[in-house]
């Protein structure tokens, strides 16, 4: 047998293997002991209420009902924990270079002033850097922006990728994306190292003085046809009124780099848009682009990118294909998910903006079960999922391509067609664009809901998560960004949540019970609101009032409040060690955790009430990824950033204020009363929450550095707090 053919070695030699985690049995043991403990837990408060009913039991039975909820379904992602590992020596086993698929990349801007251009063109030219056959590679660049200014970034990096890729590939460099090469200061320099980063440099700054003052300079363009480009450009157009427009910047086969290799193909692609036209955001960029690259290249490996999140393995897509042409994978499969990692987040991570929960760990649980949710960036699709369920679709056809190059006339035509705002108006069979074909349209998590409704269909999707991050993109590091992100998150998340196909509904049936609570949990994540706020507020405004709400030390459910509190904090600490995470991170995201149930999530929901009752509406709020220098000084130091006056920042300090004025009332009654019998619970409580509140006080009278907390703030909520009080001593 040792002398086999190649197919017979491929038996003997795995693309991948996987693995349960080996805490898994653990974590089930846990579930049920702890189980135990909630249906205690509520039990007591039934039998409270049947005693004395009040609005303050019934608000606690109402947020320790929301714990046992978010608990239960949390419980998903720990019942088959599994670790994949691939193989990706052993591909040339299963397929010749020649025969891997062609792959299209999707990279999205939306704001140049948001997302710097230069950005997003070292994303582009990351990827562009791939080890993998040019001629199959595509980036497809969407604009939601229309700006000159990202289209004149991209015709420079267009002539710089020139230079840049057979630098890589020669010297096999393995930073592809050219900032963080540069500023990695790589220790093997090569002879023209020097001459590349003078090249680089002298792009950047002409694309950031161009940024700077919105003019573009004709002297850099090269020939008449970039000129002509920016033509299109006629008075009224604006980045929410435009005809689409597509430009081919780098053709394979025709352009070549400074080596005599050819060039991946490289083009840009703003969608049309219509004033008064639905346009639904990213989803509706990345169907424009599933059509535009249709018309192009067709390939059938799709792989997403926000505009942030550079390559930072140019193997990543050799470690897909290690999934997606294994001759033996389930056919179902959609897509392998790579999570999203993030650089420069400070030492501690005070914002929690490496989320590994989100990004790694829930993921990883998933990944046992029908897959990974898609995480809007990092994804290798199938292109045929996004036509119909896994019976209904079958191998695409290229035949209608032909040979004709991607500049032709006919073709720039027809992808003109299909990218233009009415187009899916246009008729019944493309009226399916967001609701059977696509990307899904109808909430502002465009990635999660998509991810949901193709598992509904019956595919499935694989978690690949390499030690060596594949991406790499930049999290908020200004608190504000932070808050309104989750913000709009929570909205999205609740569309999904109450939508038609509600995931704890209609999602358990679908999928199975526990892919349905894994969704579930994410698309109620925004009620964690309702329990953090009841107890922020309600046992210190009890304890103002000389009200005891928790069992006395000598109680026995005293300890059942001990237990569900150590053991849910217990396993979420452990989870985050054996991921790799740190004890200040972890404390840090629980942190902002209890911030963002009381801020955005909050807040966020209140939002999604409006809109599904017709008041407002809400849009993708594009989060900034340009970060002021003094700002990116405060945030290295670990300090919060507030510094505008924002509503998001009210309930916070509100809270703030509540809880330190509470915790000095409590423990004055110790002392005077000797109360810490049955006050002791509440106090550690307060006291809890008070340490978690540490960077509110120091914003509020501590700092005086321009992000510290605005004095009408300050002065809001110190009103707000006051208003609490009257009305709680009306309620006690
Ligand atoms: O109308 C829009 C709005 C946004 N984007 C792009 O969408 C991407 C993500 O936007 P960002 O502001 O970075 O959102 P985040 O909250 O950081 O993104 C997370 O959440 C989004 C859903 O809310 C997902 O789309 C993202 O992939 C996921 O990383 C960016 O590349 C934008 O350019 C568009 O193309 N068109
Ligand atoms: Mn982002």
């Amino acid at each position: 047998m040792g002398g086999g053919s190649l197919t017979d070695q491929s038996q003997f030699l795995p693309l991948h293997t996987r693995a349960l985690l080996h805490h898994t049995s653990a974590n089930r043991v846990f579930a049920v002991v702890y189980l135990c403990a909630i249906l205690a837990l509520l039990y007591h408060h039934f039998l409270a209420l049947l005693h004395t009913t009040t609005v303050v039991s019934l608000l606690f039975l109402l947020a320790d009902a929301v714990l046992a909820f978010m608990w239960a379904t949390a419980q998903a992602f720990r019942m088959c924990p599994t670790r994949r590992q691939v193989f990706i020596e052993h591909l040339q086993h299963v397929a010749k270079e020649s025969d891997y698929p062609a792959l299209d990349v999707f990279i999205c801007t939306a704001d140049p002033y948001k997302e710097p251009p230069i950005s997003v063109v070292n994303t582009a030219l990351s990827v562009m850097a791939y080890d993998y056959p040019t001629e199959k590679l595509s980036v497809y660049v969407s604009d939601d922006g229309g700006s000159q200014l990202t289209l004149f970034a991209f015709m420079e990096a267009a002539r710089f990728a020139t230079h840049w890729l057979p630098y890589c590939r020669k010297n096999k460099i393995l930073e592809r994306c050219p900032e963080a090469y540069f500023e990695s200061n790589p220790s093997s320099w090569f002879p023209e190292a020097d001459q590349i980063k003078l090249m680089y440099e002298k792009m950047r700054v002409r694309v950031e003085t161009a940024v700077k003052s919105g003019i573009i300079s004709h002297d850099y363009m090269n020939s008449k046809q970039e000129l002509e480009a920016f033509s299109r450009w006629t008075d009224g157009f604006t980045s929410q009124n435009h005809p689409a427009v597509i430009q081919v910047l780098l053709e394979c086969g025709k352009d070549e780099d400074v080596m005599g290799h050819t060039m991946p193909n490289l083009v840009y692609v703003s969608r049309g848009k219509g004033i008064n036209l639905p346009h639904n955001f990213k989803a509706g960029a990345l169907n424009a682009l599933l059509r535009v690259s249709a018309t192009m290249t067709n390939a059938p490996v799709i792989l997403t990118l926000d505009s942030d999140m550079y390559s930072n393995d140019p193997q990543t897509p050799l470690r897909a294909l290690c999934y997606l042409l294994d001759p033996s994978m389930d056919p179902k499969l959609a897509y392998v998910q790579f999570p999203q990692i993030f650089y420069g987040i400070n030492k501690n991570d005070i914002y929690g903006g490496e989320a590994r929960h989100t990004f790694q760990i829930h993921p990883t649980g998933m990944d046992g079960l029908k897959g990974p949710i898609y995480l809007g960036t990092g994804g290798f699709f199938r292109r045929k999922v996004f036509f119909g369920d896994p019976s209904e679709t079958s191998e695409l056809k290229q035949d209608h391509l032909g040979s004709k190059s991607i500049k032709s006339r006919v073709i720039l035509a027809s992808a003109h067609h299909v990218a233009d705002c009415n187009f899916e108006s246009q008729s019944q069979s493309q009226s399916q664009w967001g609701t059977k074909m696509g990307f899904r349209y109808g909430s502002l998590v465009e990635d999660m809901y998509t991810s949901y409704m193709l598992q509904c269909e019956g595919w499935k999707s694989i978690f690949c998560h390499p030690k060596r991050p594949a991406f790499l993109g930049n999290s908020p590091t200004n608190f504000h960004d932070f808050l309104n992100q989750t913000r709009r998150w929570s909205i999205g998340l609740l569309e999904v949540a109450f939508c038609k196909y509600s995931p704890i509904t209609y999602g358990t049936r679908t999928i199975n019970l526990l892919s349905g609570l894994c969704f579930a949990y994410y698309s109620f994540w925004p009620i964690w609101s309702i329990p953090i706020t009841i107890y922020a507020f309600l046992p210190q405004l009890a304890l103002l009032n000389y009200v005891s709400i928790f069992p006395k030390m000598s109680d026995p459910w005293f300890f059942v409040y001990i237990f569900c509190f150590l053991g849910t904090y217990g396993q979420d600490y452990l989870e985050l060690i054996l991921s790799g995470g740190t004890t200040q991170r972890w404390w840090n995201n629980q942190r902002v955790w209890m911030m963002r149930g009381l801020s955005s999530f909050s807040i966020g929901s209140v939002e999604y009430i409006l809109k599904s009752i017709g008041i407002s509406t809400f849009g993708f709020n594009v989060t900034s990824k340009a970060v002021e220098e003094e700002q990116s000084k405060r945030y290295k130091k670990g300090m919060f950033e507030f510094g505008v006056a924002s509503p998001l920042f009210l309930p916070l300090t509100t809270a703030a204020i509540i809880n330190l004025v509470s915790f000095l009332w409590g423990i004055a009654q110790i002392f005077r009363q000797g109360r810490i019998e049955d006050l002791l619970l509440q106090i550690l409580l307060v006291g809890f929450a008070m340490v978690n509140c540490w960077p509110i006080y120091e914003a509020m009278v501590l700092r005086a550095d321009e992000a510290k907390m605005p004095v009408k703030i300050t002065l809001i909520s110190i009103v707000l707090a006051w208003a609490l009080y009257l009305a709680s001593s009306i309620a006690f």
